[in-house]
């Protein structure tokens, strides 16, 4: 059987997600010259390369190379998780609680207290405070035992004094505190805030590669070597433990190197465009903060299924009320997102959507109201 050479994409026109991010050709080119050895055993050079690269950069002791964040994120709540009955305080957008199937209710056994942050972009303090449930002995609780924090959420960046006050009252209080960092790299650039001060308040961090910076696969989860070393027996337990993994290790080490730098385009792509989208009167649900626009599912009147037909009518991918930006992006598909949504929006206006509901978080709403 033959295998055509696969030309790599060029006009990147992908606004569902950064999740759509391809290996470039020196990422590829690498893997002829990754280590190949079993990172079971933790013996592989490229996988422990990384590790210690993504651990140095966000000032931990030990990082832990895992297939997706999803496993990152709930091997790690898992590890600081002891004893049930507990809980964990996250936003009730959280991708820990929204999107990751339920895992802490199956492996860590946990509750969890969502909250709505009373600021409407972020949880402070005080919205923790009035409702984690305190370790007092009362037999009708499930005790909060973590905070987990995620920056960027839905392209919004925490303010670094926020998550000081949040670190600290947490610590003094006995609680441990995780941050899904998925977009921490867009954090970081958003904010100015450097990795390792975001890592002196989080007890474990997991930094997606997957995304942003443009890895094929995985995350890092960094922390303590013994917490790290916990969570590597969950991983191993959920069918996480990876052989020769070099080849992806590699990549990913590259891809931090030459593409992390160029992230910032995609920042400044999406508040372009986000500008674009007030000039036409598009309201946006939250501000452009970093590489996400999020329009507002129900003020815009905009019927969620045109989103990926006039999407296609322009050559873009789009199908969420959220739009993505990432440093693969093309001109030539920010200039046609433009035109897509301008029809979009003269669409609403002669033919306006009513919604009874908004659609769920990055869906739009190809359902039957
Ligand atoms: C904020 C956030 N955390 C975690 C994840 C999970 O990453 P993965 O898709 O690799 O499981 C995602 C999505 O990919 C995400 O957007
Ligand atoms: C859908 C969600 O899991 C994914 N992380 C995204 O942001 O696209």
């Amino acid at each position: 059987m033959s295998y055509p050479e696969t030309p790599l994409p060029e006009n990147h026109n992908e606004f569902r997600s950064d999740t759509f991010t391809t290996p470039t050709e020196s990422m590829i080119r690498s893997v002829g010259f990754a280590s190949v050895s079993d990172s079971v055993y933790n013996e592989d050079a490229d996988t422990k390369a990384l590790e210690k690269k993504v651990a140095d950069i966000m000032g931990y002791e030990a990082g832990l190379y895992c297939v997706s964040g999803t496993l990152s994120n709930q091997i790690a709540l898992r590890s600081h998780l002891k004893q049930p009955p507990h809980s964990i305080i996250c936003d009730y957008r959280g991708h820990v609680y929204v999107h990751e199937a339920g895992g802490l209710a199956t492996l860590s056994q946990a509750m969890v207290t969502d909250i709505k942050p009373s600021n409407g972009l972020y949880l402070t303090l005080e919205d923790i405070v009035e409702r984690y449930t305190p370790d007092d002995g009362n037999i009708h609780a499930a005790p909060t035992k973590v905070v987990s924090l995620e920056n960027t959420l839905h392209g919004l960046v925490y303010p670094i004094e926020e998550i000081k006050r949040i670190s600290n009252w947490c610590h003094a209080n006995g609680l441990l505190i995780h941050l899904d960092g998925a977009r921490i790299w867009d954090a970081s650039i958003a904010s100015g805030v450097p990795f390792k001060e975001y890592g002196k308040y989080f007890d474990s961090i997991s930094v997606c590669l997957s995304k942003g910076v443009g890895a094929p696969i995985g995350s890092v989860l960094v922390g303590s070597e013994t917490f790290i070393k916990k969570a590597n027996h969950f991983k191993k337990q959920n069918g996480g433990g990876i052989r020769q993994c070099g080849m992806l290790c590699r990549m990913a080490s590259i891809a931090i190197d030459e593409n992390f730098p160029k992230m910032k385009q995609a920042h400044l792509l999406a508040k372009e465009v986000a500008d674009y989208c007030e000039d036409l009167g598009l309201i946006l649900e939250i501000p452009c903060q970093s590489n996400f626009i999020f329009l507002d599912p129900l003020k815009n009147n905009i019927n969620p299924s045109l989103l990926s037909v006039i999407g296609e009518k322009y050559n873009i991918k789009m199908s969420m009320f959220r739009l993505s930006f990432s440093f693969q992006t093309s001109r030539v598909a920010v200039d046609n997102l433009k035109l897509a949504l301008k029809e979009l929006k003269e669409t609403a206006e002669n033919n306006p959507y009513y919604s009874k509901k908004a659609f769920g978080m990055y869906q739009s709403g190809n359902r039957e109201e």
